[in-house]
């Protein structure tokens, strides 16, 4: 019998990411791509919920629509916790889903990073950041700089992270309602594989694009489409190999201005660009209650 023990409804917020550039350097022999990108945090995402048993059944208690359980990025990054740490507690775990999937904005890397993070802290497994990160790892190249949760220049193929704090920054994030699948892109034969290294110390937006942007505004009409539209009102870019598209603003209130007069067929968000993710403060307080609560 699976006997709940611990009902925990605290929710935990999984942030989108926004590639604010990404520059494709070279290949390696595995066929991964050598990658510079600046990650940008944002205070927006979905959110997990998890209720700790003590069968060791993990569990989604919200399945996600067109992906199977075993295939779901939070259930592997719970087995893959549970198996490292040989714990015997488990969990049902509920997810509000809000980002789009296959948007370029990491939604499944980001709930597999705060699977990992809230687990750890949940079943008390105690892994540091940095074995955290290297679970994530094995899950997909974007999941450890979501467990490390700080806006981040990267590079390798994303694994080697440098904080780059931002000056504040409004985001409107648009979705052409496509989806595209990141192997595709990277298996394209036409796609631009040789732009030079650059110094994160020279970095500028303007200076910068995303070499996947040409091949995908080829290849997905309704992505040049929104590209135009929004390029009307402020600087426009892709993120990550597409679909969704973003441009910043100094200012909240101009970011609804455009979000206000986007057409209705396609889906968007606004964002305050953010230097650490939710996760972490969300982490912090937990971590702050139960050293309060350990002392009493
Ligand atoms: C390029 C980025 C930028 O954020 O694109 P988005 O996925 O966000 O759009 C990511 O690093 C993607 O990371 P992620 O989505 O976790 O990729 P993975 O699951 O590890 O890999 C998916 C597929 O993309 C290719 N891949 C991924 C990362 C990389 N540096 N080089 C690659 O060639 C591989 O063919 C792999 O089979
Ligand atoms: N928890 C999850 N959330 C979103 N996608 C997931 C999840 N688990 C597995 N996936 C799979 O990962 C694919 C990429 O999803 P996502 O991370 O949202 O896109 P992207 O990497 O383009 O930002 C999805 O199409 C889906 O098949």
């Amino acid at each position: 019998m699976d006997i709940t023990v611990t009902v925990n409804k605290d929710w935990w917020p999984s942030p989108a990411k926004l590639n604010l550039f990404l520059h494709i350097l070279g290949r390696y022999d595995n066929g991964y791509h050598k990658l510079q990108s600046l990650f940008q945090m944002l205070d927006y995402g979905d959110k997990l919920a998890f209720d700790i048993n003590h069968t060791g059944t993990i569990a989604m208690s919200t399945p996600l629509k067109g992906v199977k359980d075993e295939d779901n990025l939070i259930i592997r990054a719970a087995k893959l916790l549970a198996a490292q740490t040989k714990t015997k507690l488990g969990a049902h775990i509920s997810l509000e889903k809000c980002l789009p999937m296959g948007g370029g904005i990491g939604g499944g890397s980001s709930n597999a990073a705060t699977t990992l993070v809230a687990l750890n802290a949940l079943w008390g497994t105690r892994l540091s950041v940095h074995q955290l990160a290297d679970i994530g790892l094995q899950l997909g190249a974007d999941v450890p700089i979501f467990v490390r949760g700080e806006t981040s220049f990267a590079e390798g193929v994303g694994e080697q992270i440098t904080p780059a704090p931002q000056p504040e920054q409004w985001f409107l994030v648009a979705n052409p309602n496509v989806h595209i699948s990141t192997g595709e892109i990277f298996t394209a034969q036409e796609l631009t594989r040789n732009t030079p290294s650059m110094d994160w110390a020279d970095y500028k937006f303007e200076e910068t694009r995303n070499d996947c942007q040409q091949l995908v505004v080829n290849r997905y009409p309704e992505v040049a489409k929104l590209l135009q539209w929004l390029v009307h009102y402020a600087p426009s870019r892709m993120t990550g190999t597409g679909a969704c598209v973003f441009a910043p603003f100094s200012d909240e209130s101009l970011a609804n201005d455009v979000q206000g007069k986007l057409p209705s067929s396609w889906q968007s968000f606004v964002a305050k660009g953010v230097n650490r993710s939710p996760l972490l403060e969300k982490l912090e307080k937990y971590n702050s209650v139960n050293a309060t609560s350990d002392t009493n």
